[in-house]
C-alpha cells in the first residue's frame, strides 16, 4: 500500500506559513529567571564591542531549561543561546575554542529537546527570529519585518535574516498546494494538477523577486568582514582559528570537541521541498548520474541518497522539518506523473514552467554568492599579498584567515607549495593542490551543478533547450548588476588560480576554470 500524504500538523507545520512556526516567536521569555540571557542578546554588540561578553558569560548562573513551558519559550531559548555560543566563539581577538557550562548545558538541553543542532542554524537565526511590525499586516511583506537578535545591529544584518523569512513566508501556500498536487495525481486528476503547478510556478517567480532584494539593504563588504564571521561553524575552521572545533563543556569531564557547520540558508526547508516537489534529484558535487542510474535496477525502487552537501544540510534543520522532507519524498509523484501524461500539452507546460522558475530562481541566487562572497574574498586575497605580517595577526576570525594563512605558511610549505587549509589559499602552479574544503569542493561548482540539476526533469524537448541554454555573456557580466566595475584592488577579477573560501556552512575552493567572479 502507497504510504499517506504527509499530514502538515504532524510535523508543526502551518498551512499558512510553512516551516516558519504558526505562533509568532517570542520577543522575549516570559519567566523573570531568563533576564540574564535577555539582557546578554539585548546588549549583545556593546558586549562584543568593549571586549566583555566572555567575562559575563563565564560569570553567569548555569539556569536550567525547568522555567521553558511552550515550544515558543524553547525555541526562544535556542535562539538565545545560539547567538551568545556564536559572539563567545567569535566575538575576541581569536576565536574560543570552548564554549563555558552556562551557554554549553542549557544549549544542549534545548537543542536535545527541539532535535536541532546546538550552533546557529537557519532556525535559530532566521525562522524563530521574527516579528512583524504591525500584527494586522502579512509576515511575506519584507517592509513589515524586523528581526529580534542579531550580532552586529545592523541593517544589513537584520535585512539579510529578513529576506529569508519573507521568501519562507511567500513561500508557504507552495506546500500544501504541492500536496494536494500529489493526491491529485494520484487520483489521476491532471486538471488539478496542472492548476497546483501554474500557481506553483508563479509564487515561484515572486520569491525570486525577493531574493533579488537583498541587494538594496544588505552591503557585500558589511556581510563579508561583519556578519558573516559570526555565523561561521566550527568544521573545517583551522585557518580561522578553530583547528578541533568547540569543546562544549557540560560538566561531565569526558567533552571532547564537535565540529558543526556554520548557519547557512542551504538549511532551509523550503528549497528543498520545491526540489522533492518537482522530483529535482542532487549528486554529490562532480557526479552528473541520470536519474535512471539512481535506480536500483532489480528492485525498481529509487536507490538510497548518497551523501551530498543538500542532504547533509537536513541534519541542520529542526527534526520534524527534515522528517517532513523525508517522507514527502517517499510520496512525490509529479514528475512521474508528467512523465506518463506527455501528451497533456497544458500539463507539460505547468511544470516545465516550476522548474524553469526554479532554476531562475538558483541563477539569481549565484548572483548573490558571487557579489557576496566569491567578490569580497577575492579582494581579501589581493589585499593580503602587500599587507604587513603585524597587520594581519590583529584580529583572527573568518574574514581575516585568508591572510593569516598566508601570512603562517611555514618555508617548508612553500616549497611544497602546499600549507594550512585556508579560507582564500592558493594552489600552486595554478593547480588544484591538496586542499580539502567540505569535501574539496567547489563552491560555484556546487552552486552551478544544483542549478543544473534542477531543469533535468524538463519535459518537453524545446524547454530542456531553452532552460539550459549558455548565456553568450556567461563569464563576463553579472547577470543583474552588468559589467563588473573595474577592480579595486589589483589582481581582483583577473586571478586565476584555485583558492578556498568559506561559505556560510562549509569551506569551498573557487576554481576559475569552471567557475569564479560572474561565472556561471
Ligand atoms: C547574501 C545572501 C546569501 C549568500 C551570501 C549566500 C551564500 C550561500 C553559500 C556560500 C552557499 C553554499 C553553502 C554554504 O557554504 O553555506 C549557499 C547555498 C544555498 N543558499 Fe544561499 N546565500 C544567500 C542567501 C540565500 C537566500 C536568501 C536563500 C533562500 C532562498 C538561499 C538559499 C540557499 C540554498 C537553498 C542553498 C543550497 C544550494 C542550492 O540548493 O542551490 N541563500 N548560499
Amino acid at each position: 500500500m502507497l504510504p499517506s500524504i504527509p499530514v502538515l500538523a504532524d510535523y508543526g507545520l502551518s498551512p499558512t506559513h510553512g516551516f516558519l512556526p504558526d505562533v509568532l516567536p517570542l520577543t522575549r521569555l516570559p519567566d523573570p529567571y531568563y533576564t540574564k540571557w535577555e539582557a546578554i542578546v539585548a546588549n549583545l554588540q556593546a558586549l562584543i564591542l568593549s571586549k566583555r561578553l566572555r567575562g559575563v558569560v563565564d560569570r553567569l548562573p548555569v539556569l536550567s531549561t525547568i522555567g521553558l513551558e511552550h515550544d515558543a519559550e524553547w525555541r526562544r531559548a535556542y535562539s538565545l543561546l545560539t547567538f551568545m555560543a556564536h559572539a563567545y566563539i567569535w566575538g575576541g581577538d581569536s576565536p574560543s575554542d570552548r564554549l563555558p557550562p552556562p551557554i554549553a548545558v542549557p544549549l544542549l538541553e534545548v537543542s536535545a529537546r527541539l532535535e536541532v543542532l546546538p550552533v546557529a542554524t537557519y532556525a535559530s537565526l532566521c525562522l524563530w527570529n521574527f516579528k512583524p511590525l504591525f500584527m494586522d499586516e502579512a509576515i511575506d511583506n519584507l517592509e513589515n519585518l524586523a528581526t529580534l537578535n542579531t550580532f552586529t545591529g545592523s541593517l544589513d544584518e537584520s535585512w539579510f535574516y529578513l529576506v529569508s523569512v519573507a521568501i519562507e513566508a511567500r513561500g508557504a501556500p507552495i506546500i500544501p498546494l504541492m500536496l494536494t498536487a500529489m493526491a491529485a495525481a494520484r487520483a489521476g486528476d491532471a486538471p488539478t494538477v496542472t492548476r497546483c503547478l501554474r500557481t506553483f510556478a508563479e509564487r515561484l517567480d515572486d520569491l525570486g523577486t525577493l531574493l533579488q532584494r537583498m541587494n538594496e539593504s544588505c552591503d557585500p563588504t558589511i556581510f563579508y568582514h561583519r556578519i558573516r564571521p559570526f555565523l561561521a561553524g566550527s568544521k573545517n575552521m583551522a585557518e580561522a582559528g578553530l583547528p578541533d572545533g568547540v569543546v562544549y563543556e557540560d560538566g561531565s569531564g569526558t567533552e571532547t570537541y564537535r565540529q558543526y557547520s556554520g548557519g547557512s540558508n542551504a538549511q532551509s526547508s523550503i528549497i528543498q521541498f520545491f526540489d522533492i516537489a518537482l522530483g529535482v534529484d542532487h549528486h554529490p558535487t562532480g557526479d552528473r548520474r541520470s536519474r535512471a542510474d539512481s535506480f536500483s535496477d532489480r528492485e525498481g525502487r529509487a536507490a538510497a541518497p548518497r551523501h551530498n552537501f543538500i542532504m547533509e544540510m537536513r541534519k541542520y534543520m529542526p527534526g520534524p522539518h527534515a522528517r517532513f522532507l523525508n517522507d514527502v519524498q517517499a510520496v512525490a509523484n509529479i514528475r512521474d506523473f508528467v512523465e506518463d501524461h506527455q501528451d497533456d500539452v497544458q500539463l507539460c507546460i505547468a511544470y516545465d514552467a516550476c522548474l524553469s522558475m526554479l532554476r531562475v530562481l538558483r541563477d539569481k541566487h549565484i548572483a548573490i554568492v558571487t557579489r557576496y562572497i566569491v567578490v569580497p574574498s577575492r579582494e581579501v586575497r589581493a589585499r593580503s599579498r602587500s599587507r604587513s605580517p603585524e597587520a594581519t595577526r590583529r584580529r583572527v576570525n573568518l574574514a581575516t584567515a585568508s591572510s593569516s594563512a598566508q601570512q603562517r605558511r611555514s618555508p617548508v610549505q612553500e616549497r611544497r607549495g602546499g600549507g594550512p587549509q585556508g579560507i582564500a589559499f592558493e594552489a600552486p602552479d595554478n593547480k588544484k593542490g591538496d586542499l580539502k574544503g567540505t569535501g574539496g569542493t567547489a563552491l560555484m561548482s556546487f552552486l552551478k551543478q544544483a542549478r543544473d540539476e534542477t531543469g533535468e526533469p524538463t519535459v518537453e524537448e524545446w524547454a530542456r533547450r531553452f532552460i539550459s541554454r549558455v548565456l553568450k555573456a556567461e563569464g563576463r557580466n553579472d547577470f543583474f548588476f552588468g559589467k563588473p566595475e573595474e577592480p579595486v584592488v589589483p589582481g581582483v577579477g583577473v586571478a586565476t588560480e584555485e583558492v578556498e573560501v568559506a561559505g556560510l556552512a562549509g569551506t569551498w575552493t573557487i576554481d576559475d576554470d569552471v567557475g569564479g567572479i560572474c561565472h556561471y
